[in-house]
This record gives C-alpha cells, sequence and structure tokens, in this order.
C-alpha cells in the first residue's frame, strides 16, 4: 500500500545516543520531556488517522519504555478522535513518563487495556491482532539492546502475522536503531513515524523492507537542543569503575607550568582535575613554582625543573615524563619570557599525548599552531586572536562560525571561553552558557583545563571533554557565588565541582569479569 520511500539526507540521519543527549538537552532548555513524548504520541496518532483514513479498530502494542509510552500517546489520542482503541502491554511501564500516560490511559473505559507478560498470554490475545485494521508497534525504540527477549518476541511474531498494517513508532521493533541490522526478526511495519530527525539504522540499505515509508516528525525540540551543551552530554563521558580497579585506571594528568612569578596556576589545574575524577595530577614546575605547591597541599605531586622557567633544557625531561601519562595540560603560569616560548613549541609539537594547550602557551604557540585530533585549546578572547591573528567576533552566530572555522584550519579542538563558551573541532559546535560574572576572578580559567584534561581521560571525543568541562565550570561558578556572592575564588569553584558532576554523570561501579 505505502511502497514509496520519502529521500531523506544521511547527513541529517542521528544516533540513538545523540538522540538520548538531544532529548535531554531540550529537557536543560525548559522542554519537559513529558512534552516530547505528547508531541510524539500525538505525532503517531494523526499519522495513522491521515494515512489509514478508512482504519476503525485500532491495536496499539507497548512495550515498557518510552517507546510504549509514546504508544500509550497515540492510544489517548485515537481514542479522543473516536476509532475503536485497544491497547496490549507487555508489562507495566518502569520509568515515570511512560507510567504516566500508561495510567491516563488505564483511566479511559472506553479504551480496552489488556497486560501480557509472557508469550502465552500474548498468544491468549491473538483475536485482538486479528480484529484490528491497523496495528501501531511501540514495543521498542531506540532503547533497544541486543536480540529480542521474551515476550517482545512473539509480540513481533503476532504483528508481523496480523494482515493489518503496522506503523510502527520511531523504529520497527526488532531493528537496530544505529546499524539497521535485524538479529533474528522485526516488524514489517507500512509506515514508520520516526521523531526529530530519522535515526541511521532507518536508512541502512537492508532496512527498507521493516521501515516502509518514513516520516519524520518535529517533537519540539528546539535547534538549540542540538548545539547546547547539558545534563546530556554527560552521557559521552565514562566515569564507571570497576570493582578491581587499580591507581592509575581512572586517569593520570600532567601539568606542565608554573614559573617564578606565577606558582598558583598549575596548582589549580592540578587539583580541578584531581577534583574531576583522575587518579593521579602531577605539576611539572620550574623549581620555585614546584617547591610552592608541594608547600601547599599534600594532594598534590610536583616534580621540578631547575631554574626559574621552562626553558629548552627540561624538554627531553618534559616528553619522557608525559609518556607515564594521558593527557598532558601545558601553559597556566609559564610566562612568555627567555626561552619558554621555544621550549613550549617544541613539547607541544612532540609530545605524543592528548595536550590542552592554554593561557601562556596558546601565545607562544600563536602563529603556528599544533593540531591534532586528541589537541584542545582552551583561549579566551585575547588568546583566541594570539593564536588565529583575528579577533572573535562579537555575535554568537558569528563567534560559533569562526571557531568552527579555525579549529578546522588548526586541526584541534578550540573552547573560546566567554559569556557563552563556543567550542569545535572544525565540525560540531558546542554553546555552553552556565557561568557568572561572578567568574572573572583570576584561576578560573585555570580551573576549566583542569576539569578539560581530566575529561579527556574519560572519552575519546576531546569535543565532548571540553564541552563537558565548561558546562561543570560555569555550574560550579555559579554554585560558589550563589552562597558567596561576587567574593569567589578558583579554590571555591574546585571544591563544587564534585557535587556538579555526581548530579549528571553516572558513577557506576561495574564488576570484573571472572
Ligand atoms: N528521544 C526523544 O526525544 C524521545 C523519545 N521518546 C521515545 O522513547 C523511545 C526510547 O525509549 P527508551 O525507554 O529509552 O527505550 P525503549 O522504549 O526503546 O526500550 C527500553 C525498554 O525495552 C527493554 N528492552 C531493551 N532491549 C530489549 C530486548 N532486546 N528485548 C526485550 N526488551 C528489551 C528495556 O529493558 C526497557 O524496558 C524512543 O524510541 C521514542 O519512541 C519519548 O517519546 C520522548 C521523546
Ligand atoms: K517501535
Amino acid at each position: 500500500m505505502f511502497l514509496s520511500v520519502c529521500i531523506v539526507d544521511d547527513m541529517e540521519a542521528i544516533s540513538s545516543l545523540e538522540m538520548y543527549v538531544v532529548d535531554r538537552n531540550a529537557e536543560w532548555l525548559g522542554v519537559p520531556r513529558l512534552v516530547l513524548m505528547e508531541n510524539a504520541g500525538a505525532a503517531v496518532a494523526r499519522n495513522v488517522v491521515g494515512r489509514f483514513p478508512g482504519a476503525r479498530r485500532v491495536l496499539v502494542v507497548c512495550g515498557t519504555g518510552d517507546n510504549g509510552g509514546d504508544g500509550y500517546v497515540a492510544a489517548r489520542h485515537l481514542h479522543g478522535a473516536g476509532l475503536w482503541v485497544r491497547v496490549v502491554g507487555l508489562g507495566e511501564p518502569r520509568e515515570e513518563l511512560a507510567r504516566a500516560n500508561f495510567e491516563a490511559v488505564r483511566r479511559l473505559w472506553g479504551v480496552e487495556l489488556a497486560l501480557a507478560a509472557t508469550p502465552l498470554e500474548l498468544l491468549a490475545l491473538q483475536d485482538w491482532f486479528l480484529w484490528a485494521d491497523v496495528i501501531i508497534d511501540a514495543v521498542l525504540g531506540t532503547g533497544v539492546r541486543g536480540a529480542l527477549r521474551e515476550p517482545h518476541a512473539t509480540a513481533v511474531d503476532l504483528m508481523n502475522a496480523a494482515p493489518a498494517p503496522k506503523v510502527a513508532v520511531d523504529v520497527p521493533s526488532g531493528l537496530d536503531p544505529d546499524t539497521g541490522e535485524v538479529r533474528d526478526k522485526a516488524v514489517r511495519a507500512a509506515l514508520t513515524v520516526t521523531f526529530h530527525k530519522p535515526k541511521r539504522g532507518l536508512l541502512a540499505e537492508g532496512a527498507r523492507r521493516y521501515v516502509g515509508e518514513l516520516v519524520v516528525e518535529p517533537i519540539g525540540i528546539p535547534p538549540e537542543a542540538e548545539v547546547v551543551v547539558g545534563p546530556g552530554d554527560f552521557a559521552y563521558l565514562d566515569f564507571s569503575r570497576r570493582a578491581d580497579a587499580k591507581k592509575g585506571d581512572h586517569g593520570r594528568v600532567l601539568v606542565v607550568g608554573g614559573s617564578l612569578e606565577y606558582s598558583g596556576a598549575p596548582m589549580y589545574v592540578a587539583l580541578a582535575a584531581l577534583r574531576s575524577g583522575v587518579d593521579l595530577a602531577v605539576i611539572a614546575a620550574p623549581e620555585p613554582a614546584a617547591q610552592a605547591a608541594k608547600a601547599y597541599s599534600p594532594d598534590i605531586i610536583a616534580v621540578p625543573l631547575e631554574g626559574p622557567r621552562l626553558s629548552l633544557r627540561h624538554v627531553e625531561k618534559v616528553l619522557r615524563l608525559a609518556e607515564k601519562f594521558d593527557v598532558v595540560a601545558i601553559g597556566p603560569g609559564l610566562g612568555l619570557e627567555g626561552e619558554t616560548p621555544d621550549a613550549v613549541k617544541e613539547i607541544a609539537a612532540r609530545v605524543k599525548k592528548p595536550l590542552v594547550v592554554d593561557a601562556d602557551a596558546i601565545k607562544a604557540l600563536g602563529g603556528s599552531p599544533v593540531g591534532g585530533p586528541q589537541v584542545v585549546y582552551t583561549p579566551h578572547a585575547g588568546e583566541f586572536k594570539a593564536l588565529t591573528g583575528v579577533e572573535p567576533p562579537r555575535g554568537l552566530r558569528e563567534r560559533a562560525e569562526a571557531v568552527r572555522e579555525w579549529a578546522g584550519r588548526i586541526g584541534a579542538v578550540i573552547l573560546l571561553k566567554g559569556r557563552y563558551d563556543v567550542a569545535s573541532d572544525g565540525r560540531r559546535v558546542k554553546i555552553n552558557t552556565t557561568g557568572t560574572p561572578a567568574m572573572t576572578v583570576g584561576g578560573t580559567g585555570d580551573v576549566l583545563t583542569g576539569l578539560t584534561a581530566a575529561f579527556m581521560t574519560k572519552t575519546r571525543d576531546p569535543l565532548e571533554a571540553a564541552a563537558v568541562a565548561a558546562f561543570v565550570n560555569g555550574l560550579a561558578g555559579e554554585e560558589a557565588a550563589a552562597q558567596l556572592g561576587f567574593h569567589i575564588t578558583a579554590s571555591d569553584l574546585i571544591e563544587k565541582i564534585p557535587s556538579v558532576v555526581r548530579r549528571y554523570a553516572r558513577e557506576d561501579i561495574t564488576s570484573p569479569r571472572p
């Protein structure tokens, strides 16, 4: 009946993880997920009425996740449109949103609702499947993991065996939303109504016979949710720990910074990294700064570099030291006197580790920046000019475009700090809106460098490491300022990091394999 397959631009496709992130970040921007679910279910109902105008009897088959939640919403709307609606739930939904919509359907005496949590209970409802003019598949969406279990597999069999056309909610159940693979079986839909953007797997060559016609429905996710940094972005970082973990497994950061004049800066970097969940943060600093660091805190290990400032004779020592670390952060407090700029150039060009370049190291590399997929620059406006030769534009859109362009040219991630922080890897752009003018106090940039370096040990995606670092830094500043007003120091931010990270990160303990 519906053989046409609409052409959707592959560039616009989205992975299930990206969808998860966007969906959480929409909520961060003030659009509740319950609203998204309402819009999703209503869109399904609208498509059923529009594409199958003759249909009178609709069966909705709902899983226990949010895909099922969309199904319950669709059932409510179809009932409201005057259709005869029956609903089969494969168990009571566990999560809050789907549960709310399940309860709302349960209260509608005009809708017949049956729960079937086993294949046997489902088979007893076989005549409902044969009764329907249209069947809505709301069993599994982007949350599917692995091969179909029971009773889901039987539900798919019963839907496929029924003569009525199937309308898949978001993804035909059984189809991998990212690859389009079908392990065992999947619903063969006449129509798939997917939300916001097509999931990648829906566009795979072999997926067509399951997807049928593909319709992409907006559900109220604002475009800003695609670029803003929010709680969703924590999904890109791995904070889990194995029960048999040992020291060093969760990240080792080397900070190259400090000088006779500036000893505080590398300390902020190291302490912020430690509070962000790395096991080891070591400072390699000129002697006076190394002495000061050790005297300041027992948390800090400092390796002294002979003399008042970083110079060319330290290069080999620093490179050898770097071999024992996962990430190197270079710049804070180094100054630009004597051989320091040349030493920075040597280290940046030869170090074989992921690298965060901040402060004076950005200026030292200005004009001939080092690129690489695991290199992150964290300039403020002045340092951006030193790095690129141009002032960052004032408008946010132009700023984002400039950062994207220069990140592409240099071949690294740039995180430009400002009222809104803008980060790009030359392709994607992320914008962070957290922060407060109370953070103009010295040292907050060093804290951001420590966060960025630490988060680079938690993901292979340095853009996300930088973006989430900016988000956490800004929130830590906001929370310190909420307590202390415009009287905060960078140390106050560091203290706030753990509670901010814990609010959004999953900190599971995973069991070692026997
Ligand atoms: N992203 C959005 O903006 C919105 C998405 N919505 C809909 O929600 C689903 C995704 O929901 P989620 O709860 O994450 O996952 P599912 O419902 O797809 O499945 C989870 C559910 O299924 C169980 N399960 C997982 N794998 C299997 C398996 N192989 N066999 C059997 N059972 C399995 C798991 O245990 C869970 O209980 C998305 O597709 C949209 O339809 C919302 O409407 C909000 C907006
Ligand atoms: K589905």
